[in-house]
């Protein structure tokens, strides 16, 4: 984890429905270990569509499935890493329904002693957490990244909800805590995917039953998430096809997947999520497989439900265009990172990380020639230790650090954390030198990064 996301946290001044943080997950295979995402963080605010843009094989989809519960064998998120949903109404319905799974986190708090990263035996260190100092490591980070028994506390592998403000207790109490969305198995994964969190995949035939209509498979969702039934639902149902926009949907209703146009699937997938009414909805390259027109169209939708109900919304794609129409806030990956992280019009303005420059010289248009750039070479697999740049072999800019040092993520310039980048030529206002020892310090604040091939799980 950055030490500017929790400046960042602290600052800002709404608060996100969803904080990623320090997000690791790896594939075992017999092999590599492909670091797939090796230390993510953002956070996304209720009402705001945050982007993930990257080349192929970035590290965008794993973490999205990290985020749904969705990680297959060999693939597992690693110890350290957290995704706490901290919507309110969740929390106090978790708290209620899975009294055994939360911990009130001010009772542990008694208990917590931020000397016991000194005890012998105890692995993890404050900068696996982000902090120089153990004194500094707040209770909440410690349990979230899964820690907590390691640390003496009275805390078990199973426990998801979090309680910092309020009596667990009686639920309706609770003002303050989150849902530790990397460590959800079982009943309570199953009601936050698709629940309060859904997802639309790239290519709707893998959401749509073919032997099911339409509009049976959306009264399913309507049925688990919002117990509607009967004619109630097969009304709503209808209503939430004509949302998304499908014509004559009293009729399409009855229709199965396959007489639906690619568009019109997605549109009817994109119906399927809403019913379980979402607090936030992760779409992964949702018009990637579609014509340009039908793409745009999409895209409006998209947009126009996003304002209407206040959906927190994390956009997911390959296309630097798209993203631009799309998102408020936009993070940008490479070989499993977040190398820059901008709002909108300051990453398109100002875009530092020479790999976000790349992509932006590969937008039709946007180049000073005529001719489209695109940045030369792959982006490699993750499959070691990120103890250098892992685009200084492509980088037009790279000098001999970056082959041998790990750039954290810093802002641009001193004091400026709502603009990042991970690059030793940040901050700019700092000379060369003392930019890298400003990366210097933080990499080794995290020096005894957990390992991932070791005994942690
Ligand atoms: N099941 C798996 N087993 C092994 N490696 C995997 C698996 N799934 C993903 N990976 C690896 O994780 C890395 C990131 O993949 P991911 O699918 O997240 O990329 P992406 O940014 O979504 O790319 P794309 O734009 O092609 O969808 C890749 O190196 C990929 O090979
Ligand atoms: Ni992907």
């Amino acid at each position: 984890m950055s030490m500017e996301s929790q400046i960042e946290n602290t600052t800002s001044d709404t608060q996100p429905i969803l904080e990623v943080q320090n997000l690791q997950t790896a594939f075992f295979t017999d092999k590599e270990t492909i670091r797939a995402v090796d230390g993510v963080s953002f956070d996304i605010e209720p009402g705001e569509t945050v982007g993930i843009v990257g080349e192929s094989g970035s590290g965008k989809s794993v973490t999205a499935r990290s985020i749904m519960g969705l990680v297959d064998s060999p693939g597992r998120i690693l110890e350290g890493s957290s995704a706490r949903f901290t919507h309110l109404e969740t929390v106090q319905e978790y708290a209620s329904s899975f009294p055994g799974k939360t911990v009130d986190l001010n009772r542990l708090e008694e208990e917590y002693d931020p000397s016991a990263f000194n005890q012998p035996g105890v692995s993890v260190t404050p900068g696996d957490l982000g902090y120089e100092r153990a004194a500094d490591v707040p209770l909440a980070d410690v349990v979230a990244a899964g820690y907590g028994s390691e640390l003496g506390l009275d805390v078990s592998d199973d426990d998801c909800v979090f309680v910092t403000g309020g009596d667990p207790g009686s639920p309706e109490s609770i003002t303050d805590g989150f849902v530790e969305l990397s460590r959800l198995s079982g009943e309570p994964q199953r009601q936050m995917r698709g629940g309060r969190i859904a997802m639309v995949f790239q290519d709707p035939l893998t959401s749509l039953n073919p032997v099911y209509t339409v509009g049976n498979q959306i009264k399913e969702a309507l049925r688990l998430h919002q117990g509607l039934r009967g004619e109630e639902a097969t009304r709503e149902a209808a209503q939430l096809l004509e949302d998304v926009g499908i014509p004559d949907a009293r009729r399409r209703v009855n229709e199965y997947p396959h007489q639906f146009s690619g568009g019109m699937r997605q549109r009817a997938v994109i119906a399927m999520a809403l019913a379980c009414e979402p607090e936030l909805l992760i779409c992964d390259e949702p018009t990637t497989a579609l014509d340009v027109t039908i793409q745009a169209q999409i895209l409006d939708l998209l947009a126009e439900l996003q304002e209407e109900r206040d959906l927190a919304m994390m956009f997911i794609t390959h296309d630097m265009g798209v993203i631009a129409e799309i998102s408020h806030r936009v993070n940008v990956m490479y070989a499993g990172e977040v190398i820059e992280s901008a709002n909108v019009e300051t990453l398109f303005a100002e875009p530092k990380h020479p790999y976000t420059r790349g992509l932006l010289q590969s937008i039709p248009g946007r180049q000073e020639g005529d001719r489209l750039q695109t940045i030369e070479g792959n982006v490699p697999t993750p499959n070691e230790p990120a103890t250098y740049c892992r685009f200084a072999p492509r980088c037009p800019k790279a000098f001999n650090e970056c082959t041998a040092m790990h750039p954290e993520s810093v802002p641009v310039t001193e004091g400026e954390d709502d603009h990042t980048a991970a690059c030793l030529l940040y901050p700019e206002d700092r000379s060369s030198d003392e930019a890298l020892a400003i990366h210097q310090q933080r990499t080794a604040a995290q020096a005894t990064e957990t390992d991932p091939t070791g005994e942690s799980e």
